[in-house]
């Protein structure tokens, strides 16, 4: 300041100065603000410019996903057509099927109302059964028990009928007399040489005849000779187990058939001309099969009695070869007649039987005599030993009972031959060739029943047929066994303690089959012509006197068979 106090020049300037300073000041500060907020902004600028390099990429990038994008977007909404398509079409059948089901609902309700309407009818209509049932149950109940009354008057009336049967049994026993009259044949009028023609044509005439099933006229008018007249009754002529006749009155031909002069072979093929061994044989297998299959089996043994001994005509020998061997019969402990080591051949069928037959038929021992040229000179006994087996006492079921008789032939031939073993052990090892089954069925009950059928050697007398030598010892044998066959039966008719089987081998080893409760049938052989009136007299008397002592009408006597040895 100037002294008069004036404001100097400089001082002005220098206070221009220093404001102008001070704006340079705050004008820098300003602009180093600003160059701050410039950095920064280049920083945020190179940040966005980074940022703007990475977003591109991202946009390429998502302009790739968003083509993917939008073609996937294509194809989806083909597919989402086709599926829209589908699902009209679904909906379509969806609207279909609900309206089937409908249709359906109302159809099931419609048949269920029927079928508901149908159980209400048959339960209407069961419960008037079950009235009638009950209606029908009470007369079942009223007629069951007037069956029963019924059924017990029956069983009462059987029980009667089977005591006056087997009274009538008792009656007539266990021994049945049939009759056959063989036809007059050549050699009857055959003429012998010491005879003259009007004797020989007298000789040769028919004197016995059978006038019905059951009655034998013998009539005979010779002059200076006593005149007879006589008839005798026998049972019906069905079946026979022993023939029994003079020689050549038919016995073989009867337990055979015929045969051929050369041949004994049994034909089984002319069924009229038929013995009653095959018939029987054919019988029982008919029979054995209608049983369960293995549950009977037969064997067969076959024996002749020659000269008082016992021959197995089918032994054979170390080739095979059959030859009647030498045995002997026993009596068991059981009482029973044995042959210890007889031949016993398992059969399955007739054929196979008659085949055995036959071999030990080769065997039999022949001789030709005046009366008969095929004369045989043994007794021929066939055996069939049936076994039957059963799983129990109970379910056991033999082959034929004797309970009660019927017509059939069949019945009355095996009422003919019971004779049945009831066993808890084991008999068939004891005997050979026992069936395999056998052997594996050990507890098994086992009955053994014994069928016998015997062709009897003739009663002969000597001066008839003419036999010397060898001949005549052979009848004397044949003879004597007859004889004693003859006492057997008498005793056994008369009902004697003591049947004396044991007096010929022949009855010793029939002893089974004709005593004890088995039954026999004596089947009467008898030759029509005079020439045997004697013989057949005396076979016919046999034959009444056994059956009329069986009825009990005859005192006990002999029967005279032991006449035929004269
Ligand atoms: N009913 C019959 N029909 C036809 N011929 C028979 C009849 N009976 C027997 N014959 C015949 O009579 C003959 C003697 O019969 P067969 O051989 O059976 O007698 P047989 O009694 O057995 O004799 P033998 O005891 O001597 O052996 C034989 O030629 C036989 O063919």
């Amino acid at each position: 300041m100037r002294p008069d106090g004036g404001i100097s020049l400089s001082f002005v300037a220098q206070q221009r100065i220093r404001q102008l300073e001070q704006k340079l000041r705050v004008k820098e500060e300003r602009i180093v603000v600003l160059e701050t907020e410039n950095a920064l902004l280049h920083l945020k600028l190179a940040e966005c410019r980074g940022l703007f390099g990475r977003d591109t990429n991202e946009v390429a990038q998502l302009n790739f996903v968003h083509d993917k994008q939008q073609n996937l977007c294509r194809s989806m909404s083909s597919v989402i057509i086709q599926v829209y398509g589908a699902i009209q079409r679904l909906k379509r059948d969806l609207k279909n099927l609900h309206s089937f089901a409908l249709e359906l609902s109302r159809d099931f309700q419609h048949q269920c109302k029927n079928s508901l309407y149908q159980v209400l009818t048959a339960v209407q209509r069961i419960q008037l059964q079950n009235e009638a049932m009950q209606t029908f149950q009470t007369k079942a109940f009223d007629l069951e028990q007037s069956l029963q009354e019924v059924n017990e008057r029956y069983q009462q009336e059987k029980q009667k009928r089977k005591i006056l049967h087997n009274s009538l049994v008792e009656l007539r026993g266990n021994i049945r007399v049939h009759c056959r009259i063989r036809p007059l044949l050549p050699f009857d009028t055959a003429s012998g040489h010491s005879v003259s023609q009007d004797r020989h044509r007298k000789l040769s005439e028919k004197v016995a005849h059978a006038t019905d099933d059951e009655t034998v006229l013998v009539k005979c008018n010779r002059p200076g000779h006593t005149l007879i007249n006589k008839t005798f009754q026998f049972d019906r002529y069905n079946v026979c187990i022993m023939a029994y006749g003079q020689t050549g009155s038919g016995k073989t031909y009867t337990m055979l058939g015929p045969q051929s002069e050369d041949d004994v072979t049994l034909s089984i093929e002319d069924e009229l001309e038929l013995g009653i061994i095959p018939r029987a044989t054919e019988e029982v297998f008919r029979l054995i099969s209608e049983k369960p299959p293995g549950s009977h089996w037969v064997e067969v043994s076959v024996v002749e009695v020659y000269n008082n001994e016992i021959f197995d005509l089918l032994a054979k020998d170390s080739c095979g070869r059959v030859f009647g061997v030498k045995r002997d019969v026993v009596t068991t402990k059981e009482g029973k007649s044995d042959v210890p080591l007889l031949t016993y051949e398992t059969v399955e069928n007739a054929v196979e039987f008659l085949q055995l037959v036959d071999k030990g038929l080769q065997l039999r021992v022949k001789h030709p005599t005046l009366v008969h040229a095929h004369s045989s000179r043994s007794h021929l006994v066939v055996t069939l030993t049936i076994t039957t087996k059963a799983v129990s006492a109970d379910s056991f079921a033999p082959l034929w009972t004797d309970e009660e008789s019927s017509p059939r032939l069949s019945k009355e031939l095996f009422c003919t031959f019971p004779q049945q073993v009831k066993d808890d052990k084991l008999l068939f090892p004891s005997r050979a060739s026992s069936p395999a089954q056998f052997e594996s069925t050990e507890k098994l009950k086992h009955i053994k029943t014994k069928l016998q059928l015997v062709d009897l050697a003739g009663s002969e007398c000597v001066g008839m047929s003419g036999v010397t030598g060898v001949a005549l010892r052979e009848t004397s044998f044949i003879n004597r066994s007859l004889s004693a066959l003859s006492d057997v039966l008498g005793a056994i008719a008369e009902q004697r303690s003591h049947i004396p089987y044991r007096n010929s081998k022949l009855t010793h080893l029939l002893q089974d089959s004709i005593g004890g409760n088995a039954k026999l049938l004596v089947m009467l052989c008898v030759s029509p012509c005079q020439k045997y009136l004697a013989e057949s007299l005396q076979s016919l008397g046999f034959g009444t006197r056994a059956r009329q002592v069986q009825r009990g009408q005859v005192k006990k006597r002999n029967p005279p068979v032991s006449s035929k040895s004269k």
